[in-house]
């Protein structure tokens, strides 16, 4: 049987996490309480993209090993595994064929564009997925409490140039 109680957020919850995928791509995320999340994206096709209150399934399968995944409004599906015992990540993400197309139509705060990414979405191409399937290392973790609107709070590009360090 498992040692662990797997209804058990609370190591999770509230967890600030700042990696970076092998293939370079600097993505941030905040477990902002058992379903919900915020993120910003530092580097990479769709870098400066941030998005606040993404709906997400989040579970615990490990002692100190979770798993989050979601669908967004541009039909982009992520799963995530952030192992946090090993400093260890995992994502696998599945880009719309119109997101590989035009990265660029997703680069915005995602919140203040929910109707336009749903029409993109719709229009599509939607296929062939693009799988993103990359290791990650986690280079930062601090706890910011459940509900925290202040961690992910602008984009990558509008933070001052020592960030993360700035947050230690
Ligand atoms: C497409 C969004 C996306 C992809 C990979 C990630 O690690 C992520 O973290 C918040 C978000």
């Amino acid at each position: 049987m498992n040692t662990f109680d797997r209804h058990d957020l609370s190591g999770f919850v509230g967890k600030h996490l700042v990696y970076t995928y092998d293939n370079g791509w600097n993505y941030e995320i905040f477990v902002k309480n058992e379903r919900t999340l915020d993120y910003r994206i530092h580097s990479g096709i769709v870098a400066n993209r941030w998005v606040k209150d993404q709906q997400a399934f989040i579970v615990r399968v490990g002692e100190s090993i979770y798993k989050i995944s979601w669908t967004e409004p541009t039909g982009t599906d992520v799963s995530l595994i952030v192992n946090l015992g090993d400093k260890l990540f995992h994502g696998t993400i599945f880009f719309p064929r119109w997101v590989i197309n035009n990265p660029e139509k997703t680069v915005c705060f995602q919140n203040d564009h929910i109707p336009l990414m749903m029409s993109y979405r719709d229009a599509g191409p939607a296929y062939p997925t693009e799988v993103i399937d990359e290791f990650a290392t986690i280079t930062f973790v601090r706890d910011c409490g459940p509900d925290n609107n202040d961690v992910i709070a602008c984009a990558a590009s509008e933070l001052p140039d020592n960030f993360p360090e700035n947050l230690k």
